[in-house]
């Protein structure tokens, strides 16, 4: 099994989801930023190289969410918290991204292994700030 990271990037009370374009499966649903932790590699230190080069911008991580979910039979995902730090993001490999309050986060359709980690951001992430 390999790590892939995601980012719940929250500011003002809401998260940050980003749209795929690829693969023609995953095309059009949304995920948490991040990627594939490289060998050698932090997980922490695979998510900000993954914001810096999907987003341009940067991030610092708060703490992961409790729990890890399979992606298929190779790969599991785990989700940190991040707040940004630099810079303002913008999609280079996502074609839309949209920041949704705890009310909003169904409102999107996620990839599947990303859904159990929504129910931790709108419980206590998201609760405490609008
Ligand atoms: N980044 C990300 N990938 C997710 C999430 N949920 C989920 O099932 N995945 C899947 C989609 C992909 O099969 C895999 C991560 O692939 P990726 O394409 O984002 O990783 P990467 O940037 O390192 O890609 P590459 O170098 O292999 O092209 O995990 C999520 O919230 N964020």
């Amino acid at each position: 099994m390999s790590s892939v990271v995601g980012a719940a990037i929250v500011r003002d009370g809401r998260v940050l989801s980003a749209r795929r374009t690829f693969p023609a499966e995953a095309a059009g649903r949304w995920e948490f930023p991040g990627g594939k932790v490289e060998p050698g590699e932090t997980p922490e230190a695979a998510l900000v190289r993954e914001i810096a080069e999907e987003l341009g911008c940067t991030v610092a991580l708060t703490g992961w969410l409790p729990g890890e979910v399979a992606i298929g039979d190779r790969h599991v995902l785990t989700v940190a918290v991040a707040e940004l730090v630099a810079g303002e993001p913008r999609p280079h490999e996502h074609d839309a991204l949209r920041w949704l309050g705890a009310a909003e986060l169904d409102s999107v359709d996620w990839l599947e292994p990303d859904r159990p980690f929504l129910d931790h951001l709108r419980d206590g992430v998201l609760s405490c700030s609008g």
